[in-house]
């Protein structure tokens, strides 16, 4: 008794298709089996998907009899039935699907070869002491400690403007970059080894950096806040650029979670700095700070 086949299709969206009318299934140039495309354009009347070409993976070369070694155990002579809808799987590799899939191999592949401090054994291993370093500059805990210790000794209204500001900024972005890394889930890189500085519990996630979006957040806000001499602003553009190259270099992050935390620290201070706190639109803040 012939064991019952499953038929699964493979839905490739705008992909150039010939009729299946037009093809035997048992013509010479298909070897018996049969490469079901079904056009655009062509298979409306057939009652197709006018959206989709389709492959019968069951009766693809390698599901061909004597095509693959195994395939010839289980012999088919008659041509299958036409498949219900529900047995089909869409893969719809669209051309966004592909273009990501493509990026995202080369974003792996680029992390994996310029992770070179990830560990003590690997080609740079010996830098990575100076990089773990510059990782603890831009952590989280120093930033908020040390901006809190400098509002509890400014004397003046315009510094602790700024710095009440740089506070929210600050919060604002631990915030973001958790809510993120708790939505993507993506995991941080195969050769990282957790031995961050202290962490929460959404930091086993890489999407995005939490130091590149501090990087960008807090640079920007220095370089708009900060009457300093050029050689410091380059100084400071510069920390921002190496903190980020540190994290792939350390194999904490893929380069996207790098790419895009900068994006998105540089949009944080936008947020930052079109709602502003001041003593007019927030006096409760400065008020209160004032009596401490
Ligand atoms: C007020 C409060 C919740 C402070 C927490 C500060 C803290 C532990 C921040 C974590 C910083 C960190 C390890 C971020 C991870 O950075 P990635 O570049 O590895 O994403």
């Amino acid at each position: 008794m012939p064991s019952p086949r499953r038929n699964v299709e493979v839905r490739a969206l705008g992909a150039s298709a010939s009729s299946s009318s037009s093809s035997s299934p048992s013509s010479p140039a298909h070897g018996g089996g049969r490469f079901e495309f079904q056009s655009l354009l062509g298979s409306r009347a057939a009652g197709a998907d006018p959206t989709c070409a389709r492959l019968r993976v069951s009766e693809s070369p390698v599901h061909r009899r004597g095509s693959f070694p195994l395939a010839g155990a289980v012999p088919s002579q008659a041509p299958p039935p036409p498949l219900p809808e529900e047995d089909r799987i869409d893969l719809n590799p669209s051309f966004l699907g592909i273009a990501l899939r493509s990026l995202l191999a080369i974003d792996l592949w680029l992390s994996k070869k310029l992770g070179v401090c990830a560990g003590e054994s690997s080609s740079w291993g010996s830098v990575r002491p100076l990089m773990k370093l510059l990782e603890i500059s831009g952590h989280g805990i120093p930033w908020l400690l040390g901006t809190l210790y400098c509002l509890s000794r400014s004397d003046s209204w315009a510094g602790r403007e700024v710095l009440m500001n740089l506070l929210f900024a600050l919060l604002l972005d631990l915030l973001l970059v958790a809510l993120l890394k708790g939505l993507v889930r993506r995991r941080r890189p195969a050769h990282n080894q957790m031995d961050m500085f202290v962490t929460l519990s959404v930091d086993k996630y890489s999407f995005p950096s939490g130091h590149a979006t501090r990087a960008a957040l807090v640079s920007r806000f220095i370089l708009n806040h900060l009457v300093l001499a050029i050689p410091l602003r380059v100084l400071v553009v510069l920390w921002a650029f190496i903190l980020g190259l540190s994290r792939v270099m350390l194999g904490r992050h893929n380069v996207t979670d790098v790419a895009f935390g900068f994006f998105l620290g540089y949009m944080q201070y936008s947020i930052v700095d079109y709602c502003w706190l001041s003593p007019h639109n927030a006096p409760v803040l400065f008020v209160l700070w004032n009596q401490q």
